[in-house]
């Protein structure tokens, strides 16, 4: 008898945990939809912010989606796939990080029946792409360019475009201020694609509207000596000189051993170390700038000579602002003071201290080498402030985009009913299973504006019907028509400037999109029992990988 059994087959160590097949797949999608239920309140002008704290005390508020997600320590290696798609939307866009999620986790919603059923996921994968790819067709489209305006023009649509990112944020109720800003700001550095030629500078306390943008760099006046707090110092067209080095009178009794055999040697070598600064000293002075910055420390010493000559100078300046003033100002930094010549110096065409709250900010405005702007946050508390200029960077990155693509669509969920409509006329064509699918993926693209009445305490289901009514009238006039997130009924979002750059969309749409597909493509995960604290790591950049088509990232064996 014993000839006649199976011999067992063991192809995995013990304590090796696997799970795979159906069950799998439905857990996977389940954790991705709880994600997306996370971040689901957060949407829209009415969408909430969340509180987050750790056990360092550290609170944030926020209502961007990769902000959120960053914060969460999601463990589990499928649902950190969305993670990873917030964070890539923020910095590849800036903007549609909660929609992205959102989007993916319908998506799976949507799939989860079908998988229950028993359809092969490849079939959905398929269909799902196909869906995709006829949508980011759709939005090009529909696209709408704001090429060939006049500055002014530009000027003035570009600033509804970031109100509607305002519009949602903590700083809502003063989005047309800053939007303004942002579009001032994002002017004035041109085509630099360096995002950090612009600075947000934050002075917690003050009103909001005390914030103001600076045509140039500004920082906070640095650390300073006692006794040497100067009346606020103002030039115009200062010759500016940048430094790497350190301008103070270095006693070397701490760095190195020095064996006198005469007492009287010890004063020669006090005169040469004062030789030596005095000498950098006059260098720099007679290079004929009138402010010196140091990336090190400028002591008592220096700054007293300097003061005493009508130069403003400042040490330890943070790197990035350093740079940012090298930018502006065309100036190089210099590591020695020997031979400086004119052409590393700076120039800009006022230099001046100004005193924002309790701070003293030093301001370099009218730079030849343009390029740079800094808005100078006020208001409110820490956690606010914080909050603030993530808001301003999301339409920071807003306005730039709109700029560089010059086309935007209709937002409040307009895009999408109309993609969703398209698609749906689209799968009547479409003989077989695939229908059913990507009707599945049109209908998930209503989440967006059925989140929007739900965040707003609307009646989405009435709104939705009334928004399809519209979208499906022949004449194609309903097509930009979404959520009036005042009335609660239905608006044409284009015409009331409710707008969000084509690129964000298109981006959040395929990220979505891809997202839902890698989740669905997955059949077995296998934990190690040997790296117990990497698992959740180790398992998501495998999945990741295969999304890349790097091959298998988890094999069976
Ligand atoms: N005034 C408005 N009326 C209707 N919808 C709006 C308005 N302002 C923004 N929205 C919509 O809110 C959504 C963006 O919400 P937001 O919380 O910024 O999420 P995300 O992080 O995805 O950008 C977009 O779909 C946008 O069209």
């Amino acid at each position: 008898m014993a000839a006649m059994l199976q011999p067992q087959i063991i192809l995995l160590k013990e304590g090796t945990d696997t799970s795979q097949g159906k069950a799998q797949l439905v857990s996977n999608i389940n954790a991705c939809t709880a994600v997306a239920d996370v971040v689901r309140t957060t949407l829209g002008p009415r969408g909430m912010d969340k509180l987050i704290h750790d056990d360092k005390g550290n609170v944030t508020i926020s209502n961007d989606g990769a902000t959120i997600m960053k914060l969460l320590d999601i463990f589990h290696p499928a649902a950190k796939i969305l993670v990873d798609i917030a964070k890539s939307q923020d910095s590849e866009v800036g903007d549609g990080t909660t929609t992205v999620v959102l989007l993916a986790g319908e998506f799976l919603k949507e799939a989860k029946p079908f998988v229950e059923d028993g359809v092969h996921p490849q079939n959905l994968i398929r269909s799902y792409r196909t869906a995709c790819y006829l949508a980011i067709e759709k939005i090009k489209e529909l696209a709408v360019s704001i090429e060939g305006k006049s500055l002014e023009e530009k000027k003035s649509l570009l600033a509804k475009c970031a109100a509607t990112t305002l519009s949602s944020k903590l700083i809502g109720g003063e989005k047309d201020f800053f939007a303004s800003m942002v579009v001032d700001a994002v002017i004035a550095i041109g085509n630099d694609d360096r995002l950090n030629m612009i600075g947000i500078k934050k002075v917690p306390g003050g009103n909001m509207r005390d914030s103001f943008l600076v045509n140039g760099v500004a920082f906070k006046k640095t650390f300073s000596y006692a006794g040497f707090e100067q009346q606020p110092k103002k030039f115009l067209n200062p010759k500016i000189l940048l430094l790497n080095i350190e301008l103070e009178l270095k006693s070397e009794k701490e760095n190195a051993e020095i064996r006198l055999s005469d007492p009287s040697q010890y004063q020669s070598i006090v005169d040469a170390e004062w030789n030596i600064i005095y000498d950098k000293l006059d260098k720099c002075v007679k290079s004929g700038a009138k402010v010196v910055l140091s990336r090190l420390a400028i002591g008592d010493l220096a700054t007293q000579y300097f003061a005493d000559r009508d130069i403003f100078c400042a040490g330890r300046v943070a790197e990035e602002d350093l740079q940012r003033v090298a930018a502006a100002t065309g100036g190089t930094v210099q590591t020695s003071v020997n031979n400086i010549i004119d052409e590393v110096l700076g120039t800009c065409e006022v230099f001046e201290e100004k005193q924002v709250g309790n701070e003293r900010f030093n301001i370099f405005s009218g730079c030849p080498s343009g390029r740079t702007a800094t808005i100078v946050l006020r208001g409110g508390a820490d956690q606010f402030i914080e909050e603030a200029e993530r808001s301003l960077h999301d339409a920071i990155m807003i306005v730039r985009r709109a700029l560089k693509n010059s086309t935007v669509v209709a937002g409040g969920g307009a895009i999408d009913m109309e993609i969703s409509r398209y698609l749906r006329q689209h799968a009547r064509t479409i003989a077989g299973k695939s229908q059913l699918f990507i009707n599945s993926y049109a209908k998930a693209l209503e989440v967006i504006p059925r989140q929007l009445c739900d965040n707003a305490g609307f009646d989405a289901t009435d709104v939705l019907n009334k928004l399809r009514q519209k979208h499906v009238l022949p004449s194609g006039e309903g097509a930009s028509y979404g959520v009036d997130i005042n009335t609660g009924g239905i608006a044409d979002s284009f015409a009331n400037f409710v707008w969000e750059p084509s690129v964000v969309k298109s981006n959040a749409i395929n990220a979505a999109t891809e997202a839902a597909c890698l989740i669905l493509s997955v059949d077995e995960t296998v934990k190690n029992p040997k790296s117990e604290s990497a698992q959740g790591e180790a398992a998501a950049s495998a999945m990741a990988g295969r999304g890349r088509g790097r091959g298998r990232g988890m094999r069976r064996r």
